[in-house]
């Protein structure tokens, strides 16, 4: 969803138009790209094309009001201010931008028109409302700033979270494959970039989230230092990221885009965390989308991932974080076994597993109730549900009272009971407050005194009415005497018709009504003065202490946030060691060396999905040297593609500080993961499959090291088959020999032909996937053996998926004059039987052919060889030719 071009939204001159429309069309000419909210009474209405384009989202009905200057109709449409969020969030889902604009003054206190300001933008990479959000997704907003010669910085935030990271990547596909990981919900980019073409580059990632590009300006380096200054009261310099000034310019443009949008400060994006790629395992975006990482290949779903199976967390945070764990594997050994002894130290004890599960199932999202504090979005049903969460940490504290992993000892020192803050909140917001903050029964009684008093004469009051009704019943006779109360006149006395001989003089008559008259006395309207004028002022002040109790805790966000994030972490090692124990994994042994040796490996997600079947379990050994490179052959559907990415993904697991599903293992630290696998569905770029499969596999050849791991399925498929055998062999032959690409490699392929490879090349080894042959039919074993396989198997796998006899036949017709060499005249594998025989007998052409046969047939049968001379010889030999 790129940015629609800015519309006009009416030819009407202003000055025929009503003051108000006059004063919407002004405010609506600085928000071109988003739909106006533009606060009447109480709705939000929508006007012009806005609300022709909301209502068609929204589904609700365009009216119009008055006329424009040129006679025509003004479409509206408009939604209760007070219900606005499902209608803003379904705005915002459709990719489109909000601005709020709200009165700014008291409509009583004004003559004439009300001023008008609009107070924020929602936009889809900025939301912080917990209905518009999934809870363990983050929700990203990324700016980009691409460059000619130099790196490409790239930056990103969640505002409802407050992370925010910067980088600098060499070139715009590095850069691609990392906003392919971020999934943003909006990327900012330069406007320059429009002419260039940037946008088709990001190809079907611009099409996923919505694109909003900024003026030149913005990314002005000294503007930016300015933006940092005002945000961290840093430069970047001192928030090491000295080394990266595109990024920094990409992290200011975010900056730039917050306040213009927010209006307000965004105290809780406190810090910018710069990284670089090489830090960890990398991943490119076709690895990702092979492994299933985060989201299934066919329908995108997390369920069915890496993801989906590992995610145990019983917290947002852990959830959110588990996936950025996933997405950025380490790639240094120390902090990979600083995670590891974690899990291990929970793997030993699965009652304490429960226990700390059981208390962090309690906490709920610090991080983003913690945004929208600072932000003064939050509730007081939000204090209450930080209140909450806090209120679990004395029991996790005291769960993790005696742990011995360093990590997990940083963790417990650096929870932050906040205690004052639980306080605070308790004896300040009652225990389960409403969601409305405007109508009071918020505060905590005992909280405040003078709020306590009014109160008191509140409920006093309306003690005193009931008492006085006895009163004048008594003192008056009439028994059916009311005091009642409406909005128009207050409290008043109501007597019957019948008894209005009774009423004393000291009442007053307000009103006549057909059966009864209403009184007052000067008694009641005194009380009444101070009872209502008591609920209105506790409702101001409620509001006033709500505020100031979100203003200390807001001063506090830099504690919430740390405890938040360790929180999140805690959640995350207890959700691996519960995986490890469920699925019976191991704890790898993870190093420098080169080595990948792996017993009894097993896909994890495979083996978990379809757990009525035996998953076969296989060993990998590779090691750079004499095990560099294995070619893998087998049949279809043997499960070649299965093992490779099941070695990739141990690997990844490893390096994250996960177990791993094999009995035994060691991962010589991997410094990339690269995959080509199967056709692509990234068509979409406008490039051929056999394209796309060249593209990727150049890229691997370029960038791979002896430290990465390459896993390369049926490359060079996609063109004939001697073009196809020939590339995969050259690549195989590449990956051998240079010494500085010479990475640890499986390659299944269907070529038999690479299985010779091993002969001259001391690195290669060949294996294939075992299958049994039994009458005509195939099983398949599933275990990888030494050596390359015989046959593809193919007709068999067809037959298998159902295939009708008849193809199955006359291709294994085909086959066995293929393998044996034998064609007919126009190059067709000669035929055994069948029917086509038949057919092509009966052609004209091949009924020549067959006279022609038999004339030569005759001719040499009557030939006396021993009596030509040798010229005869040569003569009969040109005519013989000549026959056929
Ligand atoms: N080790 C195993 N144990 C049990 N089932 C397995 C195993 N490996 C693979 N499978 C199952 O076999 C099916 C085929 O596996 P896979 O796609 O890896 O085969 P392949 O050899 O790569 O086939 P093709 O050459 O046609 O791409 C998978 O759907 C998987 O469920």
């Amino acid at each position: 969803m790129s940015q629609p071009e800015p519309r006009n939204q009416t030819q009407t001159p202003l000055a025929e138009l009503t003051p108000m429309m006059r004063q919407y069309l002004e405010i609506k000419a600085q928000y071109p790209d988003a739909i106006l909210f533009f606060r009447l009474g109480d709705f939000y209405e929508m006007f012009l094309d806005d609300a022709v384009k909301a209502s068609r989202i929204l589904d609700i009905t365009l009216t119009s009001r008055g006329k424009g200057g040129d006679g025509s109709d003004i479409p509206l449409c408009g939604i209760p201010y007070h219900s606005a969020a499902p209608y803003l969030a379904k705005l915002i889902e459709a990719g489109e931008k909000v601005a709020i604009c709200e009165q700014v003054e008291d409509p009583k206190s004004v003559k004439g028109i009300v001023r008008r300001e609009v107070v924020r933008v929602v936009t889809p990479g900025l939301v912080i409302d917990g209905e518009n959000l999934a809870p363990k997704e983050n929700n990203y907003l990324l700016c980009l700033v691409p460059q000619e010669t130099a790196e490409v910085g790239l930056a990103y935030l969640d505002l409802s979270t407050g992370e925010f990271r910067v980088t600098e990547l060499s070139g715009l596909d590095a850069a691609i494959a990392e906003i392919a990981c971020v999934k943003p919900r909006e990327i900012l980019l330069p406007a320059m970039g429009r002419d260039t073409g940037l946008l088709a580059s990001l190809g079907p990632l611009g099409d996923d989230c919505l694109v909003s590009w900024l003026e030149e300006w913005v990314f002005d380096a000294e503007y930016g230092r300015r933006l940092f200054q005002r945000q961290f009261s840093a430069h970047p310099e001192s928030m090491g990221c000295g080394g990266i000034k595109t990024g920094v310019r990409a992290a200011a443009a975010i900056l730039h885009y917050l306040y213009d949008t927010q209006k307000g400060e965004v105290a809780h994006v406190r810090e910018l965390h710069p990284y670089q790629t090489r830090e960890f395992l990398v991943l490119d975006e076709a690895t990702r989308r092979n492994l299933e990482l985060t989201a299934t290949m066919a329908e995108g779903k997390r369920r069915g991932s890496l993801l989906g199976l590992l995610d145990k967390t019983v917290t947002a945070m852990g959830g959110r974080k588990l996936k950025q764990w996933i997405n950025y594997p380490l790639a240094t050994v120390e902090p990979i076994l600083e995670r590891q002894n974690a899990v291990d130290e929970f793997f030993r004890d699965p009652t304490w597993r429960t226990a700390l599960v059981e208390a962090l199932e309690g906490v709920y999202d610090l991080e983003r109730l913690n945004g929208r504090i600072s932000m003064a979005s939050a509730s007081a049903k939000d204090l209450a549900a930080l209140r909450c969460s806090l209120e679990r940490i004395p029991l996790l504290l005291s769960h993790l009272g005696r742990v011995d992993a360093p990590l997990l000892q940083r963790i417990r020192d650096e929870i932050d009971p906040l205690e004052e803050m639980t306080d605070l909140i308790r004896r300040g917001v009652v225990e389960n407050p409403p969601f409305i903050l405007r109508e009071g029964g918020i505060i905590a009684e005992g909280y405040h005194g003078e709020l306590d008093e009014l109160r008191a004469i509140s409920r006093e009051g309306k003690g005193f009415i009931a008492r006085l009704e006895a009163q004048e019943r008594a003192r008056t006779g009439i028994g059916s005497l009311k005091i009642r109360y409406n909005k128009v006149f207050g409290y008043y006395i109501e007597v019957t018709k019948s008894n209005l001989a009774e009423v004393p003089a000291d009442y007053l008559r307000r009103q006549t009504l057909a059966n009864a008259e209403r009184f007052i006395t000067p008694e009641l309207k005194e009380y009444e003065d101070k009872v209502l004028g008591a609920e209105e002022r506790i409702v101001d002040l409620e509001y006033q202490l709500f505020q100031e109790i979100r203003l200390q805790v807001a001063e506090q966000g830099a504690r919430i946030a740390r405890t938040a994030d360790r929180l999140a972490t805690l959640d995350v090692l207890v959700a691996l060691a519960t995986v490890a124990h469920e699925y019976d994994y191991c704890r790898p042994l993870v190093d420098d060396s080169d080595v990948i040796a792996i017993t009894t490996g097993r896909h994890p997600v495979v083996e978990a999905l379809s757990p009525t079947e035996r998953f076969v379990a296989n060993d990998t050994y590779l090691d750079g040297q004499e095990n560099q490179l294995l070619i893998i052959t087998g049949p279809n559907m043997a499960g070649k593609s299965t093992f490779m990415r099941q070695v990739a993904i141990i690997i990844l697991l490893a390096q994250m500080g996960s177990f791993v599903p094999a009995s035994d293992a060691r991962i010589g630290v991997v410094d990339r993961i690269f995959t080509r696998v199967g056709a692509s569905d990234n068509l979409s770029r406008g490039l051929s499959t056999f394209m796309l499969e060249m593209i990727e596999t150049a890229t691997i050849l370029r960038h791979a090291t002896p430290k990465s791991l390459v896993v390369l399925d049926e490359i060079g498929r996609g063109t004939s088959t001697f073009d196809g055998v020939s590339i995969a062999w050259a690549v195989a032959e590449f990956l051998h020999d240079r010494p500085e690409h010479r990475a640890r490699t499986l390659f299944a392929t269907h070529y038999h032909e690479l299985t010779e490879l091993s002969v001259t090349r001391p690195g290669v080894k060949n294996f294939n996937v075992a299958v049994r042959e039994w009458n005509d039919q195939i099983i398949f074993l599933r275990t990888i053996v030494p050596g390359g396989a015989s046959h593809s198997y193919g007709i068999q796998v067809a037959r298998l998926a159902g295939l009708p006899m008849a193809v199955i036949d006359r291709a294994k017709e085909i086959l066995v004059n293929l393998e044996k060499g034998e064609y007919v005249a126009e190059g067709v594998p000669r035929i055994a039987r069948g029917k086509r025989v038949a057919e092509v007998k009966a052609s004209p052409q091949m009924a020549l052919f067959a006279d022609d046969t038999d004339l030569l047939r005759q001719r040499l049968k009557g030939l006396a060889i021993a009596s030509l001379t040798p010229l005869e010889a040569l003569n009969l030999l040109d005519e013989l030719k000549r026959m056929i």
